[in-house]
């Protein structure tokens, strides 16, 4: 008899590897820069690297902790979607009590480490996060309706504001302009990608905007949520929160956004179906929109 080779026998024990793709680490790897580079805007420079520390690794639990809960919940949609197949807990890897078990555990550690050693509001506003985006987005309004991310997509808009909570104890007009700029960018973001994997999305049946209203009706409202973020990220300097650099990138960065938006736009309101590869563009460089806007914010009120 001839042994099977032990890489294609189904795996039965989990690993930490498996523990850690629970948390969607390179989600949350964008999630934490929004929130380090809130800290030094809310500090004007360095907040020290305890504190930066504290709130990396509790930032991470505690969006980690909101990941696990996505997918325990989601573990049926999740095994009929390519994408998403592969997950511990669709595949039966990790069992549900056992993810929760890791998720409850993160979410504790997480809301104790920012109280204490941080501040009580940046606890409470990653709790915040944290119920935005299992209880909001996953459990209510997911599965029922295409405003699903505009509502639930609060939830990535929290992280700048532990981070400001956590170097300042408090929250000011500013920190709520960077809650915004999150919000109003996160259609063009994720409606991008929904248009690359709508047919996933139709066989599963999640009603996302491309699936229930199709590829016209999305492609104007990446375009309209486009042209607000922009507008948005420009406001601060009017108030005088930031100057010229952050200026500076805020309207090249911008134009370079509304510039993809407008090449997904146009074609697909002349008629033609919206592409895979017509997506892409727009979807990949909202992510690096959205870090070089965060930087420059955080380099501008660190020197000038
Ligand atoms: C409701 C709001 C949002 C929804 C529904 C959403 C949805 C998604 C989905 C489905 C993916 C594909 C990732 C995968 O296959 O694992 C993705 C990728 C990504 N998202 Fe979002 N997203 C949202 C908000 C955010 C926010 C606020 C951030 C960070 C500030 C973010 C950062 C990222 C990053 C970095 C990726 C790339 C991950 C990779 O390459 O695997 N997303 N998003
Ligand atoms: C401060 C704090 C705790 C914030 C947590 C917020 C958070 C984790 C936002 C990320 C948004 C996200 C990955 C949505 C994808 O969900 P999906 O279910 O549509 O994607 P999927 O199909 O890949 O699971």
């Amino acid at each position: 008899m001839t042994a099977t080779p032990t890489s294609v026998l189904p795996r039965v024990r989990a690993t930490w590897r498996d523990y850690l793709a629970l948390t969607k680490p390179k989600v949350i790897s964008l999630l934490l820069f929004t929130t380090l580079t809130a800290m030094i805007m809310a500090q004007r420079g360095w907040p020290g690297l305890t504190l930066m520390l504290v709130v990396a690794l509790a930032g991470y639990a505690s969006a980690g902790s909101a990941g696990v809960f996505n997918m325990v919940i989601d573990r049926d949609i999740d095994l009929k979607m390519k994408r998403t197949a592969g997950r511990p807990t669709s595949s039966g890897l990790i069992s549900t009590h056992s993810a929760a078990l890791f998720g409850a555990t993160l979410q504790i550690l997480s809301f104790v480490a920012l109280w204490v050693w941080a501040t009580p509001l940046s606890a409470w506003m990653s709790l915040a996060g944290f119920v935005t985006y299992v209880g909001v987005y996953t459990l209510w309004l997911k599965r029922r309706t295409w405003h699903n991310i505009v509502l639930g997509g609060a939830a990535g808009c929290f992280p700048p504001l532990v981070g400001w909570a956590a170097v300042t104890g408090d929250l000011n007009l500013f920190a709520w302009f960077l809650f915004a700029i999150i919000f109003f960018w996160t259609p063009a973001h994720f409606w991008a990608l929904a248009l690359m994997i709508k047919d996933e999305y139709r066989e599963v049946g999640i009603p996302m905007l491309p699936v229930v209203h199709g590829d016209r009706l999305t492609v104007a409202q990446v375009w309209l949520y486009s042209i607000y973020t922009v507008v948005l990220t420009i406001l601060p300097f009017t108030f005088r929160e930031v100057s010229w650099l952050y200026l500076g990138v805020a309207v090249v960065a911008g134009g370079w956004l509304l510039r993809l938006a407008w090449r997904l736009y146009k074609p697909v309101m002349a008629g033609q179906p919206a592409t895979r590869k017509m997506a892409v563009p727009l979807y990949l460089y909202s992510m690096l929109y959205l870090a070089i806007l965060f930087l420059a914010g955080a380099i501008d009120r660190s020197f000038l």
